[in-house]
């Protein structure tokens, strides 16, 4: 039953993408590209079956033993599942993306879209404002990452070209990414720079803080980015000091979207919404329909979490804005306020409550995952992290606690136990932050204890072990720590280390999330499945 459940949740993905309108279905071939899906067939699915990873647990069964691995070894990789990867369309060439680009991805080792990227491209490059909303780990960063790139800058298509548009002569900057965590622009800049090779690197700046302003400053001056990515404190700094050229800017993308609009970056972010390119209905904005070309910036607001505040606000700076979903694209406008975003567009059934900013849809999630809690006294709350670490044999462990000043001690706990750990918190320095970031992907380091700095959009593609030591805020919160393993179809777990009194808090994000936190132990090195 486990396995079929678990398919049944992966094989939509597969299907056709559905493009919704009012006025009837829009297809991929009517926005001027191929819709030419493989649906699974029978054998696929068989290979399918067997590459989704399950631990069955019949309910009638208790103190069942799910893991008992005990290697010395630190680290082995945390292999894609590339059978459970939500792949959907052949390859990156139907998506209507240059082939300079294309080369490139392959080059990369990316050859298949994924389904949020083959349900997006099309509506980015067709000139729709877009909110993209999919699971953590499904890769929305290319997805919005190849439309801007098969526009601006070398790799852009040869009509592009022949138009003289992309960087050529322009000193405006063309696309504007924003994103919470310094770690994030980071991330996304690699991402860009990997994609534009060593020689047309200098095409992408980052501006996040922490970093030398001034240097920032003068990159901007000598290289003419084609492309900025930063955080918003700083982008909104040197806009403010004129040092920004924007007004034409063509694409403002905001990664973590529902974070980016949280109270703390108001200010920073009217400023970046109200100074980056042309909005559209702004004075001198062209025709408000997208599908003419259009003056104005395209706004493209991307997370795994979409509460109804996000769609009002795309709403009212969009042009015609879509929501875009892993198996489906609909337009704004039809998406009901009364709830968050789930994989139907409409308002879930986990909804009835009038807190609906706090609430994601059990699509936030990858369907890889495996949820357990346990109980534990509040100081005896590393060692149950260490047992759980070895009965799981995990390799790269992401251990969340809310206060930084616990993480220091529980580092030192941790090694002196002889388990190498690590602290990555906003109090450390930005160099001393990638320099732990580095250890931590390369394997140095097993457990990164950190707080919620690591939690959005942070690719730690290795790390297979999530353990909330202190009780996430709330369900978006939980999403998204979670969403730190199981990331593009590999196998993940996650495992919240809480209180006698806490257990309501889970028994609450489980309700909320549509999905099983099962109870355990850690016992003799195995993790053991407990009564509820
Ligand atoms: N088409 C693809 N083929 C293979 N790997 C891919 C593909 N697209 C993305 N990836 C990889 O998948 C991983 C997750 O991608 P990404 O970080 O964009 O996810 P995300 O949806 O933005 O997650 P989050 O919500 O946590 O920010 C990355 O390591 C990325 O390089």
């Amino acid at each position: 039953l486990r396995k079929v459940s678990q398919f049944t949740r992966i094989a939509p993905f597969r299907g056709n993408i559905r493009f919704l309108s009012d006025s009837g279905s829009l297809t991929l071939a009517s926005l001027g590209l191929k819709n030419e899906v493989k649906t699974v067939s029978g054998n696929e699915k068989n290979k399918l079956q067997q590459g989704v990873s399950t631990i069955e647990v019949p309910k009638s069964r208790v103190n069942k033993r799910v893991s008992g691995n005990k290697t010395g070894l630190v680290k082995e990789r945390n292999p894609v599942d590339i059978k459970t990867a939500p792949f959907a369309v052949e390859s990156f060439s139907e998506l209507g993306l240059p082939p300079l680009l294309v080369e490139r991805l392959e080059k990369e080792g990316f050859t298949v879209p994924t389904d949020v990227q083959a349900a997006a491209v099309p509506a980015v490059l067709k000139n729709h404002d877009v909110v993209i909303q999919s699971y953590t780990g499904s890769g929305k960063t290319l997805a919005y990452l190849l439309p801007i790139l098969s526009q601006v800058g070398p790799l852009r298509g040869e009509l592009e070209l022949l138009n003289g548009n992309g960087k050529g002569n322009k000193v405006d900057i063309e696309a504007v990414i924003v994103a919470p965590s310094r770690e994030l622009g980071m991330q996304i800049v690699r991402e860009v720079e990997k994609l534009l090779g060593p020689a047309d690197k200098k095409l992408v700046q980052q501006l996040v803080g922490g970093a030398n302003r001034s240097r920032q400053e003068e990159a901007l001056r000598k290289n003419k980015p084609a492309i900025v990515v930063g955080t918003p404190g700083r982008i909104a700094e040197i806009s403010a000091a004129g040092k920004l050229p924007t007004h034409g800017c063509r694409y403002l993308v905001l990664d973590e979207v529902d974070q980016l609009l949280a109270i703390n970056f108001r200010e920073d972010m009217q400023r970046i919404l109200d100074h980056v390119g042309r909005r559209p209905g702004a004075r001198g904005g062209e025709s408000n329909s997208p599908l003419v070309k259009r003056s104005a910036r395209q706004t493209i607001m991307v997370s795994a979490t979409v509460p109804f505040s996000v769609i009002r606000a795309a709403r009212s700076w969009g042009c015609d804005p879509l929501l875009v979903q892993a198996n489906k694209v609909v337009p704004l406008e039809s998406v009901p306020p009364s709830g968050p975003v789930n994989n139907s567009g409409t308002p879930s059934t986990a909804s009835s409550s009038s807190n609906i900013q706090a609430m994601p849809s059990v699509q936030s999630l990858p369907p890889n995952l495996q949820h357990y809690y346990t109980i534990t006294r509040i100081q005896h709350k590393i060692d149950m992290l260490r047992r759980c670490v070895h009965a799981l044999d995990a390799k790269c462990v992401i251990a969340f606690m809310n206060h930084t000043k616990q993480l220091k001690d529980a580092v030192f706990k941790l090694e002196a136990r002889g388990m190498k750990a690590a602290e990555l918190h906003g109090d450390l320095s930005k160099l001393v932050r990638s320099t732990i970031l580095k250890k931590f992907r390369n394997g140095e380091v097993r457990v990164l204890l950190t707080n919620e700095l690591s939690a959005r959009g942070l690719d730690l593609p290795e790390c297979d072990l999530v353990v909330n030591l202190g009780l996430p805020t709330d369900s978006v919160h939980y999403a998204h720590r979670a969403g730190r393993t199981g990331r593009l179809g590999r196998k993940g777990t996650v495992v919240t280390i809480c209180e006698e009194p806490e257990v309501f808090v889970v028994k609450k994000l489980q309700k909320q999330l549509s999905l099983s936190i099962q109870a355990c132990e850690f016992s003799e090195g195995n993790l053991v499945i407990t009564e509820d």
